[in-house]
């Protein structure tokens, strides 16, 4: 079976002085997380698209989802974790839970705060996952990207741009096999995760990429928000 899930666990702490996390700030007078959820709703072959949500607005979510989509029994909310990856996992356990899994279920997972993804970015992720068993979507670097381990007084390396990517959601898996990788991961390795492609790659497994597209911008920031808006075509102050 194909999941999508819908990464809403996070506090949206870089965004400032706001009352609620950033996933339920209104973008056109929507929801953040509902544009999101909406795009996942246009494709049919999702069996449950499962959003993940801080306990304490697991119940706002359901509200907004019935408010502005309607009673839809593909979507479910669930609790998140500490961390991505551990919301990942509750999103996992819950369909394990539910439906038990299979040798070829797959996951489409993806940041609520990115609602610009496209049609053919998540058919092109569905696609390559049932193929590759990992997908990542990630877009040409246009900066030269320069590597600082001294966290940026000097520079230690500079890559040959050709060959760096940034790397955007949704990304893909093989639920079992995602779930074996990341279960083996010991506690430092699970601290240097910033996405859930690193469990592949930490593993020396491949990871099929996916073109993503400039707009698929994750919203993080006040700036990105009015970003977002300029996307959209509001006017922004
Ligand atoms: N425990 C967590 C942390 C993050 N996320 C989700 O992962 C996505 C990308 O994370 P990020 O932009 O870092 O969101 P936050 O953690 O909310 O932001 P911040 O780091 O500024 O607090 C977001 O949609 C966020 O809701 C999640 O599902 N569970
Ligand atoms: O910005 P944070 O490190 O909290 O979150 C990282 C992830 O959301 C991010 O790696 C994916 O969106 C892929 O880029």
């Amino acid at each position: 079976m194909i999941y999508a899930e819908i990464l809403a666990g996070g506090k949206g702490t870089r965004m400032g002085n706001i009352n609620m996390p950033k996933q339920f700030i209104t973008l056109g007078e929507i929801p953040i997380l509902i544009h999101t959820i909406e795009k996942f709703l246009l494709n049919s072959k999702f069996e449950k698209i499962i959003v993940v949500s801080p306990k304490e607005w697991i119940n706002y979510s359901k509200d907004i989802i019935k408010r502005y989509i309607g009673v839809d029994e593909r979507i479910v909310v669930v609790e998140g974790g500490k961390d991505r990856n551990e919301s990942i996992m509750s999103g996992i356990n819950y369909i394990e839970s539910t439906f038990g899994l299979n040798d070829d279920d797959i996951i489409v997972t993806h940041d609520s705060v990115r609602p610009f993804l496209t049609h053919r970015i998540i058919e092109e992720n569905i696609e390559n996952a049932l193929k590759h068993g990992a997908v990542d979507t990630a877009i040409e670097a246009v900066d030269t990207i320069i590597q600082s381990i001294d966290s940026g007084e000097f520079i230690d390396n500079i890559p040959v741009r050709d060959t760096m990517y940034q790397g955007q959601t949704p990304q893909s898996f093989n639920i079992k096999i995602l779930k074996k990788y990341y279960e083996e991961l010991n506690e430092q390795e699970k601290a240097i995760l910033t996405d859930a492609c690193k469990i592949f790659a930490l593993k020396g497994e491949k990871v099929k990429i996916v073109k993503g597209e400039l707009f698929n911008i994750k919203i993080t920031t006040p700036y990105d928000l009015k970003v977002a808006k300029a996307i959209l075509g509001e006017n922004v102050k």
